[in-house]
């Protein structure tokens, strides 16, 4: 790993803007993958402790700039490659990549999102031109392409176990938990709908060039790189993609390192800066010490990826951490299934916009869910009129519908209990596989936060 840690520096160091604290390093964090740590000294508040340049980040931007390089019909004023290098480059006669972006025109590429240009260009990149170019062209991101994770690192994300023709782990589907598998699915349908996209792409990019390769390796490859992206891109303005909000990221080396905690506003955080004009107008992406000042050599040096619960961490980035206060269930396919047959607390649920959306957090079943059972229960229109509009509290129906919040906690608790046993039981399990490990933790963080729920009510 010190090799390609070392060239991923020489790289930056390409450039006088980038910046990396002295007092911190690359280290393997146990069960983690790779982390920041601190060697020595202090990080305090705003203390600078990585700044990286927009000329070494992978961004809408930064790829059309790259492939304009090989094409000079791509034209985006501000943005593009302008004039004699790209001349020079497109007559370059072994230049694989001249015939390869050759297929686009400035209107092919605008239209594509975040994900489908940087999946395909990250794939002609890494995977494609190694083989293209019989390993004598390197890509100019490939000392950032080396420290990615392998497949193997992502192998607990559910939407790998359903999309990969070649994973192990499909018989963990059955196993996940109803938000698990409602988020697996969103993902299943962006993923698949964004292959739609460039697939057409990559079997012109097959027929253009004869290499051992096939549209399934192909597909494999892309869920590697989609993965990759979604697990380390961060927030960012993308002046392209002002109306589209899932565009609006960056991959950013070396911050991309830094580990989650769910604590917010306690440990470092990024902010982008825009110190003079540079050729993608992204700017400067710059990691920061929060409140907390770190002094114990080794500590990790971490930041929060939002207020995520477990199902989600999963989903999006293979973990899940043992103790989590952002979880939560929602509740509503079983609240809807309850009081879906009584079509005047339904009518009036709808028409007051109170049907769906209920959830059991750490703090208990949230509004929405106790205005709906409080109705069901005591069909008083008129007192839950009062909660609604705020003139009542929670309190008086407190006891009306304990029973039914019970039995709700109680059968969800079997539930996760099952699940576990079921999953402890199969032939294949494996405690310290964080594949079964990942979804054990999810359903004790449930079984915790139920219990909790219960004892309070
Ligand atoms: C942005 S990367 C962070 C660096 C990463 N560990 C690596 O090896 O390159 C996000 C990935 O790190 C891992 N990760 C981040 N925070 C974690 C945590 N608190 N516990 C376990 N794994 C974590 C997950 O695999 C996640 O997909």
């Amino acid at each position: 790993m010190h090799k390609e840690i070392d060239q991923l520096i020489s790289w930056l160091q390409q450039s006088n803007d980038f910046y990396l604290n002295e007092k911190v390093a690359v280290k393997n964090i146990p069960n983690e993958g790779k982390g920041i740590v601190l060697l020595d000294g202090q990080i305090r508040r705003n203390e600078i402790v990585i700044s990286i340049p927009s000329t070494h980040q992978i961004n809408f931007n930064s790829v059309l700039y790259h492939i304009s390089k090989f094409n000079s019909n791509i034209n985006v004023p501000h943005i593009t490659h302008s004039g004699e290098e790209q001349d020079k480059i497109s007559h370059m006669y072994d230049e694989p990549r001249v015939k390869a972006y050759n297929i686009f025109t400035t209107e092919s590429l605008l239209k594509m999102s975040s994900f489908q240009l940087l999946s395909l260009y990250i794939l002609a990149e890494w995977i494609f031109l190694p083989k293209w170019s019989s390993n004598t062209i390197d890509s100019y991101w490939k000392p950032f392409f080396n420290v990615w994770p392998k497949i193997d690192d992502l192998k607990s994300i559910p939407a790998i176990w359903e999309n990969s023709n070649i994973s192990q782990y499909k018989l963990l589907l059955p196993f996940l938990t109803s938000d698990s598998e409602n988020h697996c699915q969103r993902l299943n349908n962006l993923i698949s709908h964004d292959w739609a996209v460039i697939q057409p792409i990559l079997e012109e990019w097959l027929l253009l060039f004869d290499i051992q390769y096939n549209i399934e390796d192909v597909y494999e490859d892309y869920l590697h790189v989609y993965f990759i992206i979604n697990s380390r891109c961060l927030y960012s303005e993308i002046p392209l993609k002002k109306e589209d909000i899932a565009s609006k990221f960056t991959l950013v080396p070396y911050v991309d390192f830094i580990n989650h905690s769910a604590e917010m506003d306690r440990f470092c955080f990024p902010k982008i800066e825009y110190t003079h004009a540079n050729i993608s107008d992204v700017g400067q992406f710059v990691i920061r010490g929060g409140p907390y000042t770190y002094k114990i050599p080794n500590e990790q040096i971490l930041f929060n990826y939002g207020p995520h619960s477990n199902d989600f961490l999963l989903n999006e980035y293979g973990f899940t951490l043992p103790t989590n206060s952002w979880n939560y269930l929602d509740i509503t396919y079983i609240i809807n299934d309850i009081i879906g047959n009584d079509n005047d607390v339904t009518k009036y649920l709808k028409t007051n916009d109170y049907w769906g959306e209920y959830t059991i957090n750490q703090d208990g079943f949230n509004y929405r869910a106790t205005v709906a059972l409080s109705l069901f229960v005591t069909k008083d229109y008129q007192r839950v009129d009062k909660l609604i509009l705020g003139y009542m509290s929670e309190d008086y129906f407190a006891n009306k519908i304990v029973n039914i919040t019970t039995e709700i906690l109680n059968n969800l608790l079997l539930e996760y209990q099952q699940k576990n046993d079921a999953l402890i039981n199969l032939d294949t399990y494996n405690e310290t596989d964080p594949c079964f490990y990942n979804l054990s933790n999810i359903y004790k963080g449930h079984v915790d936060m139920l219990t909790d729920v219960k004892n309070k009510l």
